[in-house]
């Protein structure tokens, strides 16, 4: 058992009383923390704090909860570097990166004021007699579940909103990822937020079961794997009562069609198919090339310019476009996948290759238009899967083959074949001429089928933190001037 008071419990910090687990730096595999999970028992004391806390919190003023939660933006801008470099150690994503979900972070908090003001604020229209009005109000105790891939930005997708809407909250945030978590809810206290209204199981997935199966959450907003988000969904089977948010992976499309400017679209697929090391859930998966010469122009160039791509550590004075992905066995799942692949048929082009013993791999280009039955699986790393096509309504619909549907995207020079890719694409966020990675948060960002559970996050997500009630209002008890036939009150 270690003493690490890794659990953030109605503002006190504990040490779990679980199994002990540890984070490391993936691309040394240097031990960056280590601290034992959180229990059952300590996971149900986390939600009663979170209860207890509720009526404070949702009781206070949107205007006094913003004002904390503003100050939470400041010490984020105080610490962006310490945050930053805490991200980078732990996902392996270089500084230059890392330093952009900081700021990402930072950014969320004015988009949340204002998405809760127009997506859930208050609407007042006159009556004959009294006034009608709109109010929202928060769920009341709600989990919240993080990826590893940004381990700062995503939570705080769900739990920014979360706490302006009047929610209390429960993080457990990714095994992966428990410095960046602890981190985070330091710079919560720092902002001053009351004990209670924010708590942090940290564990693996013993304590996330604790916690989603707890009967005293009234909610549960997940970022993570579609694997994990549909055991969710059939765990809350039954219990329509409790708000389910799920933003789940993806199997992305990328069609190229007709482009001038050939170099500009392998810039373009490139940004898609392999920041982050392939694992952004919006990262291209499948991309489309016509037949013939363009594709294979496009083709050669990017195979080229792959090659170039830079490989290295988060912190390298000349800074790589991809760092280490997550883990040794993440790496190692990309080299399998890329297997099976060959195995069906495929043919590399590229070959993803892995440094073994860390995350470190190169990225993979991998030839798939023979493919008979194309596995439909998100591969979560740096993996592009290429596909030859003649005609553009037969792309589209290959690239429709598939359970998910969060991001696609068309590079392509005529506005009429992007109205048709985009009245036809099945997607969340669909692009035009831009990578399908790095979504603004100023929009909703969600996917359809197995991506997402139609609750879509970033602006959106003031959605699903509160509930509508509508009321219509008198200031007195009055009678009303005429009775409604059939009545008499003499
Ligand atoms: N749609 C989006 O907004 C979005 C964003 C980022 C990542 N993702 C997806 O997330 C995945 C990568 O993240 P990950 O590997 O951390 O996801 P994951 O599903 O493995 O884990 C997500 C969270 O769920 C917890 N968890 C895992 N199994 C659980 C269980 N059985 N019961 C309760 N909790 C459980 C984990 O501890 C973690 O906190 C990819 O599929 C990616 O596409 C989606
Ligand atoms: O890894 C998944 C997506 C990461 C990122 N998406 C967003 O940041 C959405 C906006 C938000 O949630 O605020 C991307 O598209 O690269």
């Amino acid at each position: 058992m270690t003493t690490h008071a890794a659990q953030l419990i109605n503002g006190e910090w504990i040490a779990g009383q679980g199994a002990s687990f540890s984070s490391v730096n993936p691309a040394n595999n240097d031990v960056i923390w280590s601290a034992n999970a959180a229990t059952a028992e300590q996971v149900d004391g986390a939600v009663k704090a979170a209860r207890e806390a509720f009526y404070s919190w949702s009781d206070m003023s949107f205007e006094a909860r913003l004002e904390i939660v503003k100050r939470f933006a400041e010490v984020l801008k105080e610490n962006s570097e310490e945050l930053a470099i805490a991200i980078a150690k732990e996902t392996g994503k270089p500084l230059w990166e890392t330093r952009t979900e900081a700021g990402a972070m930072v950014g969320k908090i004015a988009i949340s004021e204002k998405a809760y003001q127009e997506r859930t604020g208050v609407v007042e229209n006159p009556m004959p007699v009294g006034r009608a009005v709109i109010r929202h109000k928060a769920h009341g105790v709600v989990a919240v579940f993080g990826p590893y891939n940004f381990p700062g930005h995503l939570p705080n997708g769900h739990i920014v909103p979360a706490l302006l809407a009047g929610n209390t909250v429960i993080f457990k945030p990714s095994e992966l990822t428990p410095y960046v978590a602890e981190l985070t809810l330091k710079y919560w206290q720092q902002a001053g937020l009351p004990a209670g209204v924010i708590n942090l199981v940290q564990g693996e997935v013993e304590t996330g079961k604790a916690l989603a199966s707890h009967a005293g959450i009234d909610g549960l907003f997940f970022t993570g794997s579609s694997r994990t988000g549909h055991l969710l969904h059939e765990q809350y089977a039954g219990q329509p009562g409790k708000i389910l948010a799920l933003e789940m992976g993806g199997n992305n499309p990328l069609i190229v069609k007709d482009v001038a400017d050939t170099k500009a679209a392998v810039h373009d697929i490139i940004q898609s198919a392999f920041i982050s090391s392939g694992q952004r859930c919006t990262c291209a998966r499948k991309l489309f090339l016509p037949a013939g010469e363009q594709g294979d122009t496009i083709l050669e160039q990017l195979i080229k310019a792959t090659k170039a791509i830079k490989v290295g550590n988060f912190d390298d004075a000349d800074q790589p476009f991809m760092g280490s992905m997550i883990s040794n066995a993440a790496a190692a799942g990309m080299v399998k996948a890329q297997q099976q692949l060959v195995e069906l048929g495929g043919e590399s082009l590229i070959e993803l290759t892995h440094t073994e013993g860390t995350g470190f791999v190169t990225p993979g280009i991998i030839e798939c238009t023979n493919i008979a039955d194309f596995p439909d699986e998100e591969h979560f790393g740096p993996l592009l899967k290429i596909f030859r096509y003649t005609d553009f309504d037969a792309a589209i619909e290959k690239a429709n083959e598939t359970s998910f549907g969060l991001s696609a995207g068309l590079l392509g020079d005529n506005e009429a074949d992007y109205d048709r890719f985009l009245r036809r694409i099945r997607a969340g966020i669909v692009n035009w001429n831009r990578p399908i990675t790095g979504a603004s948060s100023a929009a909703p960002f969600g996917g359809i089928g197995a991506s997402g559970n139609h609750r879509a996050s970033a602006y959106y997500a003031a959605d699903y933190c509160a509930y509508p009630v509508a009321s219509v209002e008198l200031e007195k008890v009055t009678l009303p001037s005429s009775l409604s036939p059939g009545l008499s009150l003499d």
